[in-house]
């Protein structure tokens, strides 16, 4: 196999940053975007003005609206679209696919509980040994600076490897897990996470809440992770603990800075339209508690999360709920 070309689906600000990266390796990348404005942008201006502020895009990165023509275009598919948005994107791919497509979101479909991987599997029927997941901490805007980043890619080995000779750079490092299902777990249930820290934050209630949210935390993710059938080792590595280290403390996190927020006493709506862009621990967590139903298992940090955000809850009493669950064993 031999990748000439590649195209980004989804010109959100990690669509674009990915775009970025890749265009140092490959010939030409393609990038798709629903809006006229941020295409033509991309096109003439070299920059997304909206997601990407100040990044000067390279030459052979070519933006366009048209979904079909972006997926037949290139050797291999990059998925970077918010998540519950993804199935209603890719049913309009109505021709046979037989390339790799990589999943770069991060989240878990509200309506059905089923992992990015398994939404590309349905919509374009493809063989599961070309889908991947690509996770790991990774901002946007560092990325399309060029500062290292090391991330993971989830999927089968033998493809996998050619995948990650294609877009490993000097910036950008990708190792390689079989556990695809654990890598989009990791991805997915961080963003929770890091509304609770952000929101523990906010409230002011110091470093060590915050660690002991991040440690429980990693436990919840191992948790999900064993519901769907990944590894829970997995977690302990760049797609789990990397990203939840990142998103819970880095201040150009989205779900964190939508916690902070909410900490300091903005409503759900107020703070989501401060922060003016997607942020997944919203849809996650709900998600998450159909999870927990589902499957009578308890994930505490995950709850008080989603009843601050759907049920009225102030973070202050979501802190209490905690503080006074009954004391426990502490099981890894
Ligand atoms: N920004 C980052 O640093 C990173 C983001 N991700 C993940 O990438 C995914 C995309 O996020 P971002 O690019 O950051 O979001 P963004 O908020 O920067 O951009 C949102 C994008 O989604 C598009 N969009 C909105 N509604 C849509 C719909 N109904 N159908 C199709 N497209 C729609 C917008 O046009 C825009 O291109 C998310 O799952 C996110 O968790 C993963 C790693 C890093
Ligand atoms: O996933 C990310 C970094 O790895 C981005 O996190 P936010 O969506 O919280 O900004």
């Amino acid at each position: 196999m031999f990748f000439k070309s590649i195209s980004v689906i989804g010109s959100g600000s990690w669509g674009t940053a990915l775009a970025q990266v890749f265009s140092e390796k490959f010939e030409q990348v393609f990038l798709w975007g629903r809006s006229e404005e941020v295409v033509s942008n991309i096109n003439e201006k070299r920059e997304n003005i909206k997601y990407l502020k100040g990044i000067k895009l390279r030459e052979n990165i070519h933006a366009s609206t048209d979904l079909k023509k972006v997926f037949r275009e290139s050797d291999i598919i990059v998925v970077a679209v918010p998540t519950q948005h993804i199935r209603d994107v890719l049913k309009d791919i109505d021709f046979p696919v037989d390339k790799p497509v990589i999943s770069a979101s991060k989240g878990i479909e509200i309506d059905t509980l089923k992992l990015i991987s398994d939404v590309i599997f349905e919509t374009l029927k493809i063989d599961r040994k070309l889908i991947f997941a690509l996770s790991g901490p990774s901002f946007a805007k560092e990325v399309a600076l060029g500062l290292p980043t090391a991330v993971t890619l989830g999927g089968e080995i033998s493809i996998g490897e050619k995948l990650q000779m294609a877009l490993n750079t000097q910036s950008f490092r990708l190792y390689l897990n079989e556990d695809i299902t654990g890598v989009q777990i990791g991805g997915a249930v961080k963003n929770v996470i890091a509304i609770a820290t952000g929101a523990s934050d906010g409230l002011g209630l110091g470093n060590n809440a915050r660690a002991g949210l991040i440690t429980r935390g990693l436990y919840e993710m191992t948790k999900v992770a064993k519901i769907f059938g990944g590894k829970p080792q997995t977690l302990y590595g760049l797609s789990g603990m990397g990203d939840l280290v990142l998103t819970a403390t880095g201040e150009l996190s989205r779900n964190r800075k939508f916690g902070f927020l909410i900490g300091k006493g903005l409503s759900v709506e107020k703070a989501l339209e401060e922060v003016g862009q997607v942020v997944e621990g919203v849809k996650t967590v709900k998600a998450l508690k159909k999870l927990m139903e589902k499957n009578d298992v308890e994930l505490p940090i995950s709850e008080v999360v989603y009843r601050v955000v759907y049920e009225g809850f102030s973070p202050k009493e979501a802190v209490k709920i905690l503080m006074s669950r009954q004391p426990k064993k502490e099981l890894l």
